[in-house]
């Protein structure tokens, strides 16, 4: 498959010698939606910069459509769309004004109209930007984005401000535009869009990528877990030993990499010795689980 995105090591600096991003290796290819999530300050607005050829790398390469995004932006800029975390367009312009303006600078661009219904802002044309609320200026965000029919598109936190019905109308616009074999890098916070947009995702932590792969990869390292509390007179001790339990006072947790047999071990001690759990609860392995190991320990690898 056609390499779209490549870094290789790359490393971003700021001044004062502060090393944000410190050599991080990944590649995008041609029609995937590839999600970059981590913790607040792990790198990924540093890199996106980079990839969007706003910035110099300190060290490394970056490709984007066979090109350096910063040295040969004229080659890059055309064919890419950015949508930025903060659009900061002139409050007093009307979205079909800020539409015009912008694809003024567009080569090829959509209708205005078209741009706006694609992200459903269609019926707010006449409306100034300031009276706009904060996820209807996400959408023209995106509109403007989209403006160049861009082959890689670039979306910062695109649904942060988002209710619940923009948010999936968000992953509907993506999942069309990735269908129709444009390749899609965003950024996220949230961990229930990277798992349900996202082809491949990496998650960064203090400027590097802790671990990467698909959704299923990457939780399918994770162990799952099972937990409950005992009842007081029921030292933690006394489960069976293969169950490697944590106990904290009478809160107990499991974690397992074969839930169904530890599962059926633990339910089968308790009827045996006529203990009941309370709070019983088992999991599989979730992203978010991942997400949170990584957050607080760094340790995680695929
Ligand atoms: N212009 C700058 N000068 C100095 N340090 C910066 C600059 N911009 C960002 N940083 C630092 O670089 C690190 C990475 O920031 P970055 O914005 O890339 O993280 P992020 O993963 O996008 O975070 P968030 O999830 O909070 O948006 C942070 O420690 C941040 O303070």
């Amino acid at each position: 498959m056609t390499k779209v995105i490549e870094a290789e090591d790359v490393r971003r600096s700021y001044s004062g010698g502060f090393e944000a991003v410190t050599g991080l290796t990944f590649s995008v290819s041609r029609g995937e939606v590839f999600a970059l999530l981590g913790t607040n300050g792990a790198g990924k607005t540093s890199t996106v910069e980079l990839l969007e050829g706003l910035a110099r790398p300190s060290g490394g390469t970056v490709r984007v459509l066979g090109h350096d995004p910063y040295t040969e932006r004229a080659a890059v800029r055309p064919r890419i769309g950015v949508m930025l975390q903060e659009g900061g367009f002139p409050a007093d312009l009307t979205v079909a004004e800020t539409v015009r303006m912008w694809a003024g600078c567009t080569t090829g661009a959509r209708p205005a109209g078209e741009a706006l219904e694609t992200v459903g802002l269609g019926g707010r044309a006449g409306v100034r930007v300031k009276q706009l609320s904060g996820g209807e200026k996400r959408r023209l965000d995106l509109a403007l984005a989209l403006l160049g029919h861009p082959e890689v598109l670039f979306l910062d936190e695109p649904s942060t401000g988002l209710d619940a019905e923009g948010r999936r109308d968000t992953w509907e616009l993506v999942r069309r535009l990735r269908d129709g074999g444009t390749t899609v890098l965003l950024t996220t916070h949230y961990l229930e869009e990277a798992e349900t947009l996202a082809d491949r995702l990496a998650i960064m932590h203090r400027g590097r990528i802790v671990t990467a792969g698909t959704p299923a990869e990457v939780t399918a390292a994770r162990p799952s877990r099972i937990r409950f509390v005992l009842p007081e007179a029921v030292p933690a001790a006394r489960l069976p030993l293969s169950l490697r339990a944590a106990a904290t006072g009478r809160h107990v947790e499991i974690r397992t990499h074969a839930l169904q047999d530890s599962l059926g071990e633990l339910l089968l001690w308790a009827r045996e010795t006529g203990v009941r759990l309370e709070g019983l609860d088992a999991r599989s392995a979730s992203l978010e689980e991942a997400f949170l190991d990584i957050a607080r320990n760094e340790t995680v690898g695929v």
